[in-house]
């Protein structure tokens, strides 16, 4: 090629001459107007580079077109345009045509070289790393630019956006470039990271924190007494106005020690937390009333206390009582595994009267000797985290939630997510009723600013910000979905084998319910013997009487499977063991019970069956035919027959036999199923005993879906 003119070779690339000449500026390439001249060298280089710009040019043209034709047209000016559809292809390269011309000038034929150069090039500029999505203001200052300079820039790439707008990777990355920084993409934050699960705490810096404590027992045994008279004496004298609060939990001093106390009290409320993750208590204080001595529900909160693997202490309470009887109680107690120290065991018991508030200030004492052996320890230079206590929906005031804080410090202000609620602490009281800016490890404060009501025992966090709290309340609510569909996945028999091979179970934890106690202990003894190398079996409670909710609870936060031994869950029971997932297994053979979980362990359980009746024949003759046997000459009187079923006989309401069907006929021909109102001739199979009005059942064993 000669020399060309430069109208001549923007004919070619199908440009206008001042496009061209703008182009060529850009390049660095001078020319005085559309008829100066180009070495033939250089236009050739020319036509290769803007041939395929031109075409990036007219597609990027066409898209930055359709995003905002207005803009083009009215704003931004045809140079500008130029310019910026440019570097939109030069994002695609993250080279400027400059470059690449200056490459293919000097050493077009060292290819390689000139990669490294450019990557080298390519390095040296600033870096910005980008997330999937970012806010103008935010980019803005990460750049060290303006606002309104990252606006403008977005403009011009035909997209209108304000300083609290959204901007995608892609935006954000064209900006950031444009601006001269080379764009990384940052690996997103997990919601472990964001929660700060992971964060593991230096030894350093953990410091002591108060034990947290829940009050159990028998119905009417003083567990409500023996909180109030705690709060009385511990704090009303000593608080300004002498009012407490009731928010769910308070706390008292002794000794300038500080101890938390659960105001809800019993193991239902205990194990309904816990079934939900919460796992606060540090201490259970076992209150028995030493007139009444162990009852039931004593030996339930025993049994839930240690399936939660939390030391117990007893307060034998009512002592004032005439007819009180500590020893008593002591001896009852050992029956259950409960050894007081007195009597060379390691559990502490304190005598004590809600009444009068003898032995008060010893059971706090212990509580606070317990901890200390607990070695209770937080980190309080953290971002907090805890359990909602109890929430609740105020008409003046919105969902006011009572928080206890395991770990970390929250303050007002702090954005926290907690279930599938999530929002600021607007306000926060203690249990004082006091306005408090800041609490720490073990501390229970009633917050407001949740945006929904989270549920007691839910695990809350603060996070860094409203967007990050906002955004794992809507994951937890996609999860809760996900949950309903898929279901959760709980200890079960059909499964047990699996699990153990997965490793995802070493231990089969088991409630047993039963008619009479002498069976429980028959049951228990077996169950535990099968304990093997792999897996040990716990029975963690067993009971006299009905499957109760609290049973189920505790199956639930124990991922237990209940057997009832001639006993059957009660309607709640039943309901709510559907909505956990709980397995419970009823029988009335005790070795079945055995088998069954013997079976499971192995992954040898038989898959279960239902009877479905099919239909119903009703004999009107019998015949004799020689070789094959007695027939039937039947009337199928509903359902219908079919030739694989099953068949009873029915003679009087008893059935005389149970087999298969050995030939079905209508007239001479064989048949696979006869339906109601027909006549056929039914053989059954090594049965001969047939009679006029006997009643044929058919019927199959359908497997029940596991
Ligand atoms: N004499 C005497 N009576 C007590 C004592 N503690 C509690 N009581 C009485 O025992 C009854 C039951 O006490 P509560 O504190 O309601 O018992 P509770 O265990 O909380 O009962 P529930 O909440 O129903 O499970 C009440 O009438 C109390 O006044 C005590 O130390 N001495």
């Amino acid at each position: 090629m000669a020399k060309i003119r430069v109208y001549e070779l923007a004919k070619k690339l199908n440009i206008s001459s001042k496009e061209l000449i703008a182009q060529l500026e850009d390049l660095d390439i001078r020319v005085v107007n559309h008829m100066s001249t180009l070495e033939a060298e250089q236009a050739s280089l020319i036509m290769d580079l803007l041939k395929d710009e031109t075409l990036d040019i007219d597609k990027e043209k066409h898209e930055v077109n359709n995003i905002n034709n207005d803009l083009e047209d009215t704003n931004i000016k045809s140079t500008e345009k130029r310019k910026n559809q440019k570097n939109i292809s030069r994002n695609k390269s993250h080279h400027s045509p400059k470059e690449e011309q200056n490459k293919k000038t000097q050493k077009p034929e060292h290819h390689e070289e000139n990669i490294v150069e450019k990557s080298a090039g390519h390095s040296s500029k600033k870096e910005i790393e980008l997330l999937s999505s970012i806010q103008v203001g935010v980019l803005a200052e990460k750049l060290s630019k303006s606002s309104s300079e990252v606006i403008k820039k977005l403009m011009l790439l035909g997209i209108m956006a304000t300083i609290n707008q959204e901007i995608d990777f892609d935006t954000a990355s064209m900006v950031a470039e444009e601006f001269g920084y080379a764009v990384v993409e940052a690996k997103e934050e997990s919601i472990e990271e964001k929660l700060n699960i992971d964060e593991k705490d230096e030894p350093k810096d953990l410091v002591k924190r108060p034990p947290v404590i829940t009050v159990m027992g028998h119905v009417d045994h003083g567990k409500t007494s023996l909180l109030d008279a705690i709060r009385k004496t511990k704090v009303t004298e000593r608080e300004a106005g002498g009012i407490t609060q009731h928010i769910g939990a308070y706390t008292v001093k002794v000794d300038g020690e500080t101890i938390t106390f659960l105001d809800t009290p019993g193991h239902e409320a205990f194990t309904a937390m816990r079934s939900r993750g919460a796992s606060i208590t540090d201490i259970a204080i076992l209150v028995v009333a030493a007139d009444d001595g162990v009852m039931p529900q004593t030996i339930e909160a025993i049994n839930h206390a240690k399936a939660a693997n939390v030391p117990i202490i007893v307060a034998i309470n009512k002592i004032d009582k005439p007819a009180a009887n500590p020893d008593r109680v002591k001896q009852e107690l050992t029956e259950h595994g409960l050894l007081v120290e007195e009597w060379g065991g390691d559990i502490i018991s304190v005598a004590v009267s809600a009444h009068t508030g003898e032995g008060l200030d010893q059971l706090l004492e212990m509580i606070l000797l317990v901890a200390e052996m607990q070695e209770l320890k937080a980190n309080p230079n953290r971002r907090a985290k805890g359990s909602i206590v109890e929430a609740q929906l105020d008409k003046g005031r919105g969902t006011v939630a009572t928080l206890l804080i395991e770990t970390g410090t929250i303050h007002v202000g702090d954005s926290v997510v907690a279930g599938v609620s999530h929002g600021k602490v607007r306000a926060m009281v203690d249990d004082k009723g006091k306005r408090v800016k800041e609490a720490g490890p073990s501390m229970p404060v009633e917050i407001i600013g949740l945006s929904e009501v989270p549920s007691a025992g839910d695990t809350f966090y603060v996070v860094e910000d409203d967007k990050i709290s906002r955004q794992i309340a809507e994951t937890k609510k996609e999860e809760i979905r996900e949950q309903h569909i898929h279901q959760t996945q709980r200890l079960s028999l059909e499964d047990l084998f699996n699990q153990i091979q997965q490793g995802t179970v070493k231990e089969i934890n088991i409630i047993i319910k039963a008619d009479v106690q002498g069976s429980i202990e028959a049951l228990k003894q077996s169950l535990v013997r099968l304990s093997d190398d792999e897996v040990k079996v716990n029975v963690i409670h067993t009971g006299v009487g009905a499957i109760s909710e609290t049973d189920v609870m505790l199956a639930s936060a124990s991922n237990a499977i209940i057997i009832g031994f001639n006993v059957r869950p009660d309607n709640n029971a039943r309901s709510i063991a559907e909505k956990e997932k709980v397995d419970i297994r009823l029988y009335r053979v005790i070795y079945n019970a055995i088998e069954d979980i013997q079976d499971a362990m192995k992954g040898m359980l038989d898959p279960e069956y239902k009877e479905v009746i099919m239909g119903r024949a009703e004999i009107r003759q019998t015949f004799k035919v020689p070789n094959i046997g007695t027939i039937a000459g039947c009337h199928v009187i509903d359902g219908k027959i079919n030739r694989n079923n099953e068949v009873r006989i029915i003679r009087d309401g008893i059935v005389v036999h149970e087999g298969g069907i050995s030939s079905l006929k209508r007239f001479k021909d064989d048949v696979r199923e006869v339906a109601s109102g027909y006549e056929c001739g039914i053989g059954i199979e090594k049965y001969n005993d047939l009679k006029e009005n006997d009643i044929i059942e058919a019927f199959t064993m359908e497997e029940i879906p596991r």
